[in-house]
């Protein structure tokens, strides 16, 4: 495509050089820039992207977009100056990848818990209605056979495009996102129309980030004020969690028709009956649709809320409410959410992902269920993040649990013994005392293996699917479920502990 064709729809830009010139590709690493590609030079937390010209031009860069005038390499034919290059990229992604046509169908799903399960959730349901529709989230990418693996749960708006374009590419008819606060804050959602879009619920958590929970729900906000506004506002639905306190605000921020969830009468879409049972969870639902029976074979009310809201989009997009009821009765949860681990002992093993004080006690109160014996917590905190809710959690666990380990999470570039202290802050004096402090994740767990009896459950959380930690900059493979059965099969018998294996 030609450089001016690109550019074209950039209201506010200054051309320098040869605006003729063939673009092949859009770049925004200059690591990743190949010859005759556009190096859009955006300014990051860490760098600025203006600083890697030298690179991207060495790399063969054609033509750069940049926020401010510098000295240019003489090999770059081209500069285009524009008051914000992020926003800029946003407009350009969507012309080069071709997903301005608006032909794929959006549903975004926000909220500080189960955004990733009630994503999967409505996947699902979608796949066994035998619409086809591709995935962008925690958990990475996926359209078909297609799957990558991707740093943030909503990536940069480049990535978000070219997943788009992929999923088209596909004939997929709905793409599915995950929207963080942080993905909508930093715009990196720019330039997606969505159609159908879900509020969880908003509970404490990054407000490292945002600083207060004014602000971080101004963010989840962003993605409902921009619904309903167009011409085809009929087809657009903000799908809210009606037992949340935060969706009345939410409600009054967009045009879109608003479809309420929840267990209390207020709601449009509500569950009845609600029977827990060990492996599933039955409930009644009362839709303006009509009724439905439902047996989902996950435990826990955060999952009954999950389904609700996966109902309500999957009925908003027309799917009968039996292919909901079979789909939902078919599925078998998301990796690292919930995840038993098979032992071969008497006692459980549950990996999970929580990592906020809200999500830590809705599985806490899930597991703790089916559980006659003894519950026992491995839990640590991240590093680089929200420090505010590590006594929080700590205390939540002790209030809750027979046995709490405390161990390290992430700890990125904090000492683990620092995050420690700080989730020990928040344990009373009794807390303290049976609270054990094992710094070593392995070790923890190992522990924790060694104390189990018959009828007791471990339960393991905060890193759930993840294989990838770092310690003091250099990262480590090691992954929840790994540790478990490989301290099941060392139980007894270990004398020394076990090294991490560790890549750079
Ligand atoms: C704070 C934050 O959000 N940072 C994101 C940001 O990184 P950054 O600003 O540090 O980037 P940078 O390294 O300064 O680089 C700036 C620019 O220079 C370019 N560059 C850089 C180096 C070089 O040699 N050449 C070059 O051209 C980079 O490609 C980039 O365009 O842009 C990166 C690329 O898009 C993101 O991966 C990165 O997310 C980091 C990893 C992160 O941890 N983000 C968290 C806070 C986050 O976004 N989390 C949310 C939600 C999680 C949840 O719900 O739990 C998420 O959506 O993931
Ligand atoms: N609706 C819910 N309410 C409260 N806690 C939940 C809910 N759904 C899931 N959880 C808890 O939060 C954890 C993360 O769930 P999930 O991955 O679905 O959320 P998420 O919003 O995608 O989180 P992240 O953005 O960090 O990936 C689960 O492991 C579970 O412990």
């Amino acid at each position: 495509m030609q450089l001016h064709c690109l550019v074209d729809a950039l209201l506010v830009k200054t051309i320098i050089g040869d605006a003729d010139i063939t673009i092949y590709d859009i770049q925004t690493d200059s690591r990743s820039v190949k010859p005759g590609d556009l190096f859009v030079c955006v300014h990051g937390f860490k760098v600025d992207g203006h600083d890697f010209i030298e690179e991207a031009a060495r790399n063969g860069a054609a033509a750069v977009v940049i926020q401010r005038e510098l000295p240019l390499p003489k090999t770059i034919a081209a500069a285009v100056i524009v008051p914000d290059t992020y926003k800029a990229l946003a407009v350009l992604a969507n012309i080069w990848y071709g997903n301005d046509d608006n032909s794929t169908k959006l549903i975004g799903i926000t909220g500080t818990n189960g955004k990733t399960t009630t994503m999967h959730m409505i996947h699902h349901v979608l796949r066994f209605a035998r619409r086809s529709a591709g995935m962008i989230g925690t958990l990475g990418f996926r359209m078909g056979a297609e799957h990558e693996y991707t740093r943030n749960t909503t990536p940069d708006v480049l990535t978000i495009q070219n997943y788009l374009a992929r999923i088209r590419k596909q004939n997929g008819e709905y793409a599915l996102i995950e929207a963080s606060s942080h993905g909508l804050e930093l715009g990196r959602l720019r330039g997606c129309d969505f159609r159908t879009v879900v509020f969880t619920n908003l509970t404490h958590d990054h407000l490292d980030f945002h600083h207060t929970m004014e602000r971080y729900l101004a963010s989840k906000k962003l993605l409902f004020a921009q619904l309903g506004n167009g011409h085809e506002s009929y087809r657009k639905t903000a799908v809210l969690n009606g037992d949340d306190p935060a969706s009345a605000e939410i409600a009054s921020h967009t045009s879109a028709q608003v479809l309420r969830y929840g267990l209390k009468e207020h709601a449009e879409i509500t569950a009845h009956h609600i029977d827990m049972r060990s492996d599933k969870t039955t409930f009644t639902v009362r839709t303006p649709w009509g009724d439905g029976e439902f047996a989902l074979p996950l435990t826990g009310i955060h999952n009954v809320y999950n389904a609700l809201a996966a109902i309500s989009v999957c009925l908003v997009e027309g799917l009968p409410m039996q292919a909901i009821r079979e789909g939902l009765s078919e599925f078998d949860g998301v990796r690292g959410r919930s995840q038993e681990v098979p032992t071969g002992k008497p006692y459980r093993v549950v990996v999970d992902y929580a990592h906020n004080p809200d999500g830590l006690n809705a599985i806490i109160h899930a597991t703790k269920q089916g559980v006659k014996g003894k519950l026992l917590v491995v839990m640590g905190s991240r590093g680089d993040r929200d420090r505010e809710k590590r006594p929080i959690m700590a205390r939540l666990a002790s209030d809750h649990a027979e046995i709490v380990i405390l161990t390290s999470d992430n700890p990125g570039t904090e000492h683990p013994d620092s995050i420690l202290s700080d989730m020990i802050n928040g344990l009373n004096v009794e807390q303290r005392d049976r609270c054990l402090v094992i710094p070593d994740r392995q070790h923890a767990v190992l522990q924790a293996v060694s104390m189990a009896n018959a009828n007791d459950c471990i339960l393991i959380t905060g890193r759930g699917h993840e294989n990838e930690l770092e310690i003091g900059g250099r990262r480590a493979v090691m992954s929840d479920s790994d540790i478990v059965i490989e301290a099941l099969e060392k139980h007894g018998t270990i004398t020394q502990m076990f090294n991490i294996s560790e890549k750079k």
